[in-house]
Order: C-alpha cells, then structure tokens, then sequence
C-alpha cells in the first residue's frame, strides 16, 4: 500500500553509526572483511574517521590508548573470529591498564553458532570474551541497537575504566526497521562516567593520618593521569609539600624536574615513607606488592584512592580506603589544606631532595658520552634533550633496556604525554599506540622502541605513512632481546635472542614512501630526531646500539625462574 512506500526505512548499518555518533564518537580503529567492510565504508562516508591497521591487535592497542587519552572510549572494529581474536589481546591489555575501549566485531548467526554447524569463521565469540574484558554484550535485533551501545559505552567509562566486547551478528546489519522508531531507540548516554563523592568520613580518616606523618609520600598512578584532574593534583601537592613519586604513565603530571619529584630517588621514597597516599595506582607487582625490602622495615599506613572498592586490602591492609573518582577526593583533601596544615618535616624532604641530585649527577656524565657505539644511557642522553625542547610531544616507549632506562632517564613535563607497556609489560603497543597518540592529539610523536618491542608491530610503519603521521620511530637496535650476544652453543642456529645483525629498519620506512635514516652517534640521533620532529613526516631512525650493552630483562631479570640443575 502507499502508506507502506512512503514510509522511512533504517537498517542495522545505519543504526549502529548513528548511535556511535549520538554518542560522540569520532574515530574507529580496525582492519576491514566479512562482515563489517561495508559497515568501515559507510562510517566514513558519514564523516566518522576510519583508520585502516594491518593487524587487529595494533588497532585495539590504538583504540584503547584512544581510550585513555580522551576519556571515550576508543572504538575497535574487526572481522569475525581470527579477526575478533587478534584484538582479544588488546582488549584484554586494556582491561588490565583501566583503559576504556569497545572492541566492536562482526560474527556468525547464533543458530548456526549454538549447533556447531560449521559457519564462515564460526566462533562463540561472546562467551570467548567475556572472561577478558569487563563487560561484553551481544545485539539480535536492530531495535536494540542504540542500547547496546550506550550499554558499551556506560560499561567501558564508568567506575574503573576497562574493555568492553560488543557482538555484533552479519544478519544484524542488514535488518530494516521504520527510521522514525529506529531514531526513537537510539540513546545517548547521560554522564557516562559519573562523579562518585567521597564519603567525608573517609576523607578525614585520610587527612588525619597524613596529619601524623613524619615522611608521608603521595605515589601518582595512572588513574591519576587518566582522571585530567591535573590542577587539583598539582595544587594538593604544592600546597601540602608532600614528594611525589609517579609511576611511567603518570609521568608529566607535575614535571619530573619538579623540587617536590622524588622519582630520581625512588628506593629511598619507598623505604623510608611512613604514610604513602596511592593515588590512582595499585599496589601490584610494580610497588612489590607493597611487601617486603622495597618498602624497609618502617612500618607504613597506605591511604589508597581509588575508583574501585575492591582494590582495597588487595595486597596489604589499607588503614584509610578512599574510594571515589580522583578529581572528587583530591577536590576534597584540598578542601581540608587549611591553615592547621603544617608541610612535611624539612629533615624529610632534605633526605629525598639530597638523594635525588645524588643520583642525577651519578646518571649524569653517562648521558654525555658522544660514543660509537652508542649504549643505552648516550643514546637516551640525546632523547632526553628531544623531549626536554618539546614538551608537548607525546612519547610511546616499549622494550627491556629501552624502556627500563628510557623511564628514569626521560623527564616528562606534561600529562598523558608518556605511553606505555603498562601494567601487563606487554611487547607489541607502540605502533598503535603511536598511531592513535598522533590522531587524537594532532600532536607530533616519538616511539622510542627496542629492536624486539618494534618487531611485534612494525609493519603498520605502512599505516602511519599511509595517514601521514607525525611519528618519528626511534629504534634502539642492539641486536636482540635485552641483549645482542647470544649464541647457540650447537652452533647450529643464531643465538635465540638475537636478530640479523646490522638490520636496517630505517629501510622499511622508505619502503612506504617514509623517511629513513641510520644513525650511530648520540649527535646524529639527536640532529635526526629534531630534524624529523620538525618535519611532521613519518620517519624511522635505526639508532645502531652496542649489543653488549645492557642486562637481560631489564630491572626485572629476578621474575625470572632459575635453573638449580645442571644437565650432565
Ligand atoms: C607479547 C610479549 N612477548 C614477549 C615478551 C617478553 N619480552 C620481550 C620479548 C622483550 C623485548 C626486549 O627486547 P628489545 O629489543 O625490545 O629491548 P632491549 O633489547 O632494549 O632490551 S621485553 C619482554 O618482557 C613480552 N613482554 N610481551
Ligand atoms: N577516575 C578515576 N578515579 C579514581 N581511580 C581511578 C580512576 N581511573 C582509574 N582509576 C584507578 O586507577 C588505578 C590505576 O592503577 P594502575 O593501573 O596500577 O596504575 P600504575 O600502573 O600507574 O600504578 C586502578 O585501580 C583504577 O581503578
Ligand atoms: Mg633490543
């Protein structure tokens, strides 16, 4: 009949684009097959910007650290299962880092799927995620899908951060539905992430312990760079004079050459602090647990902020829990710097102050060797007067030795700018990483990566010139993993940690139209890097390292087991 002519028709495809752009959504990450090629198209064609990886796993790392930057949760779309299982790793980093991202894929007709009956890339996709990601959703009906959505987004953004799995089945896409009801199911969330106050009770329970202390410590984690609650913590810090430790990511927070930085004199912040106040950062494997020599003898009182209830207690007794989101706490704790509050005790802050510039002028003469061949510490003494001249910069940084020294010896002057492995220490993020920093920030990137580190993700080189990036990659090539010297003692095979020796990735770069250049002096890199930085264009800097330099596994090499039997 007329009637049913004239009226409006939606579809899936539509639908799904629409709710993603009601909600803000800008940018999606992925690799294009069945069943979503069509769905990348019309996304763009709609004026959401696509970027097209070479691996899903590398376009999950893009949208999660999308995630962290932005506050939004960074979008990964991919193919059904060997497509949505690349990006599984992604998303489950993600989960781990607090990141929030909606790995959004395509999959097979659920009776297909429920009777094993050998579908195209058949797979219970949804059931695989949900142990990885903390939360995971399917849609059926074209009518759910704007609920769907903000039920994504809503999962991925509030309380802690983290990753989402969004089912989407091929038959979903092409389902029409009347437009007029299709544009009455669409939600857009309200306040995604809502403010969660902290009990006063709590805050006072805090304050009067920090009260009491004689050398109270603040650690900064990476929920406190993530929460942009960046005044209310430079202005806690300041006003109370307590030192503050930050962990890699929450690097730039206040400057590392900050008085009040005590990041050059970690062992004797941790050891000797009687009341730590962690803030945004968990006492996990990185703070050793909060137990044992890291930490002395001296009895110590944490004070945790944190989104999540249930991180308190999760390693050691937290004598005041204050749970609710950074800006509201700390928001609070200033509230309460009245004039009752007296600064640390000077004997406090001499001892970490006076150590600090110990240890810096001990690193010191090691970042000015102008050596061929470079080591670690020259190189990075190149690098570090990179980003002490670009402080708006953003830095990614993955490896062992590369990122271990590359942590300490890089100051970093503002937040979020410092990118990396995390708290899983996965190899793999840095192209991603890179080209989700330069898309979101519009801001010029350096990725600073062991030969290894780059291998995991090196081909999207391609991607990055294909977009016209502004990264300039840093490859500290020494050769090998942690190291460049291992052999086979058959003789048979190279070493197993080893790689071609004299590897030029720098041609790689060129391959793709980008800029290559090899450098064996701290003073050409330095020159190369600065004048790659100026130029905005994809560049790719083979930073020829000694490969006798360094230590296995970096500062970690105690993680791993140890062989007591000697084979006869
Ligand atoms: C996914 C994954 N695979 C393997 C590892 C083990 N691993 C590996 C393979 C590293 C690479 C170290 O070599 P590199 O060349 O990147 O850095 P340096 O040579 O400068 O130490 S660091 C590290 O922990 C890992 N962390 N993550
Ligand atoms: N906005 C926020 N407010 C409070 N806590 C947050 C916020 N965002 C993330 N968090 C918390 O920050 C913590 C980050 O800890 P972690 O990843 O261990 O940091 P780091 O590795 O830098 O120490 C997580 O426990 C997470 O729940
Ligand atoms: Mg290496």
């Amino acid at each position: 009949p007329a009637a049913e002519a004239e009226r409006e028709l939606t579809d899936g495809f539509h639908l799904v684009i629409d709710a993603l752009k009601l909600n803000g959504i800008e940018t999606i990450y992925g690799v294009p097959g069945i069943p979503i090629t069509d769905l990348g198209r019309m996304c763009q064609a709609e004026g959401i910007r696509v970027i097209s990886f070479r691996h899903e796993q590398n376009a999950g790392n893009a949208a999660a650290i999308a995630g962290f930057l932005t506050k939004k949760p960074g979008i990964c779309l991919t193919v059904s299962a060997p497509g949505f299982l690349n990006g599984l790793t992604a998303l489950a980093n993600a989960t781990t880092n607090c990141f929030p991202m909606i790995l959004i894929s395509g999959s097979s007709e659920r009776e297909i799927v429920d009777l094993q009956q050998g579908d195209y890339e058949e797979m219970d996709q949804l059931a695989i995620a949900k142990p990885l990601c903390k939360a995971a959703f399917r849609v059926l009906h074209a009518a759910d899908i704007g609920i769907g959505v903000a039920r994504a987004i809503r999962a991925a953004v509030s309380g802690r951060p983290g990753g989402v799995y969004l089912d989407l089945p091929a038959k979903l896409f092409g389902q029409v539905m009347d437009a007029e009801a299709g544009a009455k199911s669409l939600v857009k969330v309200i306040d995604p992430a809502p403010a969660q106050i902290p009990a006063p009770a709590a805050v006072d329970r805090a304050m009067e312990l920090l009260k009491g202390a004689e050398r109270p410590l603040v650690i900064l984690g990476k929920g406190a760079a993530y929460a942009q609650a960046d005044d209310e913590i430079r202005t806690f810090i300041e006003k109370s004079g307590i030192p503050f430790l930050p962990m890699s990511m929450a690097k730039g927070l206040l400057p590392d050459t900050h008085p009040q930085s005590a990041g050059a004199a970690r062992s004797t912040a941790l050891k000797d602090a009687d009341v730590v106040l962690l803030v945004g950062a968990r006492l996990n494997w990185l703070l050793s647990h909060g137990k044992g020599k890291t930490w002395g003898d001296a009895p110590k009182k944490f004070i945790q902020v944190d989104i999540e209830p249930k991180e308190m207690d999760s390693n050691v007794e937290i004598a005041a829990p204050l749970v609710g989101d950074i800006g509201s706490v700390i928001a609070a704790l200033n509230a309460r710097l009245d004039g009752s509050w007296k600064v640390p005790p000077a004997q406090w802050t001499e001892t970490i102050r006076t150590k600090k510039e110990a240890n810096i002028a001990k690193m010191a003469p090691k970042l000015l060797k102008n050596s061929v061949p470079m080591d670690f510490h020259s190189a990075l003494g190149a690098l570090k007067n990179v980003i002490k001249e670009r402080p708006d910069a953003l830095l990614v940084n993955e490896g062992a030795n590369t990122l271990d020294l590359a942590r300490g010896i890089i100051d970093m002057y503002e937040p979020r700018k410092r990118l990396d492995v995390g708290t899983w220490g996965v190899m793999g993020i840095g192209m991603g990483f890179a080209i989700a920093a330069a898309v979101e920030s519009g801001k010029k990137v350096l990725a600073v990566e062991g030969d290894s580190a780059f291998g995991f993700s090196g081909m999207e080189v391609e991607t990055i010139c294909r977009y016209n990036l502004p990264v300039t990659i840093v490859i500290f090539n020494n050769n090998g993993i942690y190291r460049g010297t291992d052999t086979d003692p058959t003789g048979r095979d190279p070493g197993t940690t080893v790689f071609v020796p004299g590897a030029r990735y720098d041609k790689m770069m060129e391959a793709f139209g980008g800029v290559g250049v090899n450098v064996t002096s701290p003073d050409e890199l330095y020159r190369a890097v600065s004048a790659a930085m100026d130029s905005g264009k994809p560049t790719l800097i083979n930073a020829e390292i000694d490969p006798a330099a360094g230590s296995e596994s970096g500062n970690i090499g105690s993680l791993n087991p140890q062989s007591v039997v000697k084979k006869k």
